[in-house]
């Protein structure tokens, strides 16, 4: 499977284009805006998200709720899109007497794409690469990853995510009766945390940092659990689906690592400690007597949760703002913002869960015979018989 997006921030809308979904798979628009609503949700976001209100349109790909096998289209409109027309519109500007719109972006915000995108594109206006930038972007991943989430689940795959640290604050819940009850407690938690406690002190932080007119990363968690056995391979690095997910989380906006199950823990730990025994009953068949590689080896899934996190680092557009140089006069300044997130941690672990549910769905549409769901259905359980009892 593939997909493509496209869209700026403060432009009309966002589409993805979804290939290569095996036909006869129930499909709603409301699988997909429910996803898109739980990223809007989340503590620190600037005044931006309550100016949206994404839903997508089914615009190709879909008859009575079915795929048919060709390509699956979704917009989201952007409501802001009306406040920037001028600015945004996608005819030559011509300004009325007297009328002023925004002058150009010539002031390059540090830790964000609008330097190193103007000098390779030759935009002198930064709004040319900060629109595309935007993780506004990630709604429409989420969208994909929506389309993602909904074909796992029929083939008894499910994915959820948390939060695990905000600036600094750690939850000290890791555990959970089952994914349903994950699912639960992050939903109603502003932070997306599991610790009622941990929730409380990451708010405090997120209030101080938006104070003080700076912004906070954070950690988030993604698990996966019911993957067969053997998905991925190991005969070569671009098929190797740890490999994949790690580049999915890395391609959102503002990650900068990626690990799984004890993670950079295992460089201070002997193999004894870090490798899962392996043990065998009827009713699993293989499995492993612990989950400290998080589900991979070889690049391949073992068949137990796949557990992946994810570093977020602050938001680069600050009230307070860091030294940069304009690329007109060349002279240093120090710019006021107007509007941004102080800390998008918990609506990018939304982000995340999406992102690893698109990389899975589509390892599995890649390995298994997938043009027909009820056959894809079939395979994918078949493989779990076939491992059960190898
Ligand atoms: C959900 C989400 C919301 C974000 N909101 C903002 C924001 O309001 N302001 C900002 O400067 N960056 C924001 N970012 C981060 C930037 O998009 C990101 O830092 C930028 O695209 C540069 O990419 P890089 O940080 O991966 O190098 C957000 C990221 C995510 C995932
Ligand atoms: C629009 C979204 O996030 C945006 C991501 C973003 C950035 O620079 O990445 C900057 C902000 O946009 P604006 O300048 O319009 O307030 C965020 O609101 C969204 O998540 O839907």
């Amino acid at each position: 499977m593939r997909y493509l997006t496209a869209g700026e921030s403060h432009g009309p809308q966002l589409t993805t284009i979804i290939e290569g979904l095996p036909a006869g798979m129930p499909l709603l628009a409301e699988d997909i805006n429910e996803e898109l609503a739980r990223r809007q949700k989340g503590y620190g976001r600037g005044r931006r998200m309550q100016i949206e209100k994404d839903t997508a349109q089914i615009a190709s790909g879909i008859r009575h709720g079915l795929t048919l096998g060709s390509p699956v289209a979704l917009v989201v409109e952007n409501n802001d899109w009306k406040h920037w027309t001028k600015i945004m519109g996608q005819e030559p500007l011509e300004l009325d007497e007297g009328e002023e719109v925004k002058r150009k972006i010539t002031r390059p915000r540090p830790g964000h794409a609008d330097l190193n995108g103007g000098l390779k594109y030759g935009h002198r206006d930064l709004r040319n690469v900060l629109e595309r930038s935007s993780a506004r972007e990630t709604t429409v991943r989420v969208a994909a990853g929506a389309v993602a989430k909904k074909l796992l689940s029929l083939l008894g795959i499910e994915v959820a995510s948390h939060v695990v640290e905000i600036g600094g604050v750690k939850s000290e819940v890791r555990n959970y009766k089952s994914i349903s009850s994950l699912k639960e407690i992050t939903e109603n938690s502003p932070v997306r945390c599991l610790d009622p406690k941990a929730e409380v002190e990451m708010m405090k932080a997120i209030d101080q940092a938006k104070e003080n007119g700076d912004s906070i990363g954070g950690i988030v968690e993604v698990i996966v659990e019911g993957m067969p056995p053997g998905v991925g391979s190991y005969v070569h690095y671009d098929r190797k689906l740890d490999a994949k997910l790690a580049a999915a989380i890395v391609s959102i906006n503002a990650f900068k690592g990626v690990e799984f199950g004890i993670g950079f823990e295992a460089a201070h730990k002997p193999g004894s400690e870090v490798h899962d025994e392996i043990a065998w009953n009827e009713q699993d068949g293989y499995y492993r007597k612990s989950n400290r590689l998080g589900g991979f080896e070889g690049g391949m899934t073992t068949g137990m949760p796949i557990v992946v996190r994810g570093v977020m680092k602050p938001i680069p557009t600050l009230y307070k703002p860091l030294q940069s140089v304009d690329i007109d006069t060349k002279e240093p300044f120090t710019a006021s913002i107007e509007r941004s997130d102080s800390c998008a941690v918990p609506a990018a672990a939304v982000v995340a869960e999406h992102a690893v549910a698109w990389e899975i769905a589509s390892a599995i549409v890649d390995q298994f015979y997938a043009d027909r769901l009820d056959t894809l259905i079939d395979t994918v359980e078949k493989q779990r018989q076939y491992a059960r009892e190898f």
